[in-house]
């Protein structure tokens, strides 16, 4: 039996067998695991490795499964204040699992084309089919039913509330100040585009895909992409790769890499380092995962573009000859990409940030040792807090690394000023458009040149 065989097959006499039930029973289930356990969204939602429940899903469901993960955790705090407001008393601290049966209905009703009266009865049916929660069915249906009536209301109340959580919200005031944390917020709300980055004719493509270029990254934006991108055209075919506009600019700030030799150190799935490769330089690509090193060897073959490829720690990894250029593009909170992956929000909170800015000083330091004298260092990420960006570079100046700040190559285009700060990096957020478009991951780049030898 093939997958969609088993999603058209229901059961009518057993209610665990009702068309969608089993994806909102997924989704509950992962959305437990992101929001009491921490687990990232991307691995649950994998087709070869992810959540049993989810792959036990045929292709609808799975559709309708990240559909209502994604859509709850983007509007999560919006959907716990309706469902506190309808609340008489909270709910038992150990009725975790319940919650989230709840905030899962709760997103079909307040922000998903689902009929209402499908996801108060799955729900209902969802507590019943749990011991745990049997005891609570009754109160299930009547909050859901009272969140139906009063829909327009609780969403008229909900406008003012950030879809982002306190810890962060704070952070991202004091950092950019209340309007533009504002903005980054409601940003959060919109559904991502697609972006592509093709390895040449962005005019044609972009007419022969139902896009449209950014002049600034000559990245293709299609804004109501259909179906698998595996499907569309030039993809077999290797013309072009999903990369994110702001996530595309670190690796063009190199400009032409003609006759030198560039290590890629954090590489894989290898968006910057087939651009680096596009720009005429000689690259190696180092990756720490092995399993993720063979993604990126998977989508170079496709593009076929050609790296050598290395599976090594790069605080580690001794090259024989230093490299002319190396692109750190380091882990990160990801914090910049909460529009696509809205559960870094619910996995993360500050003290990831601290750690892992301990850790980008320490590549950043390293990665000034790979390079010549006189070689550039190009250090980003996807964090929104500058103490995965900014300050790592501002310490690392301050303890007398043998680093100064550089400028990147001229001829950028002009659109690009206004990601410029003060001392020359890059620096974007949701909350910015480029070429007056809204949408873009929020990222940070700075060039540096090795000073000593
Ligand atoms: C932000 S991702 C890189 C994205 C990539 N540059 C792109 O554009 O497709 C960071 C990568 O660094 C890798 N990584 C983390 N620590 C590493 C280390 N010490 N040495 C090498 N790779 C590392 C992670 O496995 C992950 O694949």
């Amino acid at each position: 039996m093939n997958d969609d065989m088993k999603r058209t097959a229901p059961n009518k006499d057993r209610p665990n067998d009702k068309p969608g039930y089993a994806a909102r029973a997924a989704a509950s289930k992962i959305l437990a695991a992101v929001v009491d356990r921490k687990t990232p969204l991307d691995g649950m939602i994998d087709t070869e490795h992810g959540n049993p429940a989810y792959r036990a899903l045929g292709p609808a469901d799975r559709a309708l499964t990240r559909a209502l993960v994604l859509t709850t955790l983007r509007h999560k705090p919006m959907i716990d204040q309706a469902i506190a407001s309808l609340l008489d008393r909270p709910l038992p601290g150990g009725a975790r699992a319940l919650s989230h049966v709840l905030a899962i209905a709760a997103a079909q009703i307040l922000y998903l084309d689902v009929p209402d009266h499908s996801a108060v009865d799955i729900a209902v049916e969802q507590a019943n089919a749990d011991p745990r929660n049997k005891r609570f069915s009754g109160l299930v249906n009547a909050v859901l039913r009272g969140m139906t009536r009063r829909k327009a209301k609780i969403l008229d109340e909900l406008e003012s509330v950030s879809p982002i959580p306190d810890w962060f919200a704070e952070r991202l005031t004091a950092v950019y100040g209340a309007d533009t944390a504002h903005a980054i917020g409601r940003a959060q709300l919109q559904p991502p585009t697609i972006d592509i980055s093709v390895k040449s004719d962005p005019e044609g493509w972009a007419a022969r895909l139902g896009g449209t270029v950014l002049f600034s990254t000559g990245t293709i934006r299609l804004d109501a992409p259909s179906g698998a991108v595996s499907d569309m055209d030039g993809f077999a075919e290797g013309e072009w790769w999903v990369q994110d506009a702001a996530a595309a600019i670190p690796a063009t700030l190199f400009g032409d890499l003609t006759g030198q030799r560039v290590i890629d150190l954090c590489a894989a799935p290898g968006g910057k380092t087939a651009q680096l490769v596009m720009q005429g330089g000689q690259v190696t690509a180092l990756e720490r995962s092995k399993s993720r090193l063979r993604r990126l060897e998977q989508n170079l073959a496709r593009l076929q573009l050609s790296a050598e490829t290395i599976a090594a720690d790069m605080m580690e990894y001794q090259p024989e000859v230093p490299f002319d250029a190396a692109l750190l593009d380091a882990p990160c909170s990801s914090t910049g990409t909460a529009r696509r992956h809205p559960d870094v929000f619910w996995t993360k909170d500050f003290s990831d940030i601290e750690k892992l800015a301990e850790v980008q000083y320490a590549m950043a330091r390293r990665a000034l040792d790979l390079v010549r004298p006189g070689g550039i260092v190009i250090f980003s990420n996807c964090s929104l807090d500058p103490l995965e960006g900014e300050t790592v570079v501002e310490r690392l100046l301050a303890d007398g690394a043998p680093a100064e700040r550089a400028a990147f190559p001229a001829g950028r285009p002009d659109t690009l000023a206004p990601f410029f700060d003060a001392n020359g990096a890059i620096r974007t957020t949701p909350a910015a458009q480029l070429d007056g478009k809204t949408g873009l991951d929020g990222f940070y780049a700075v060039a540096l040149r090795r000073t000593d030898g």
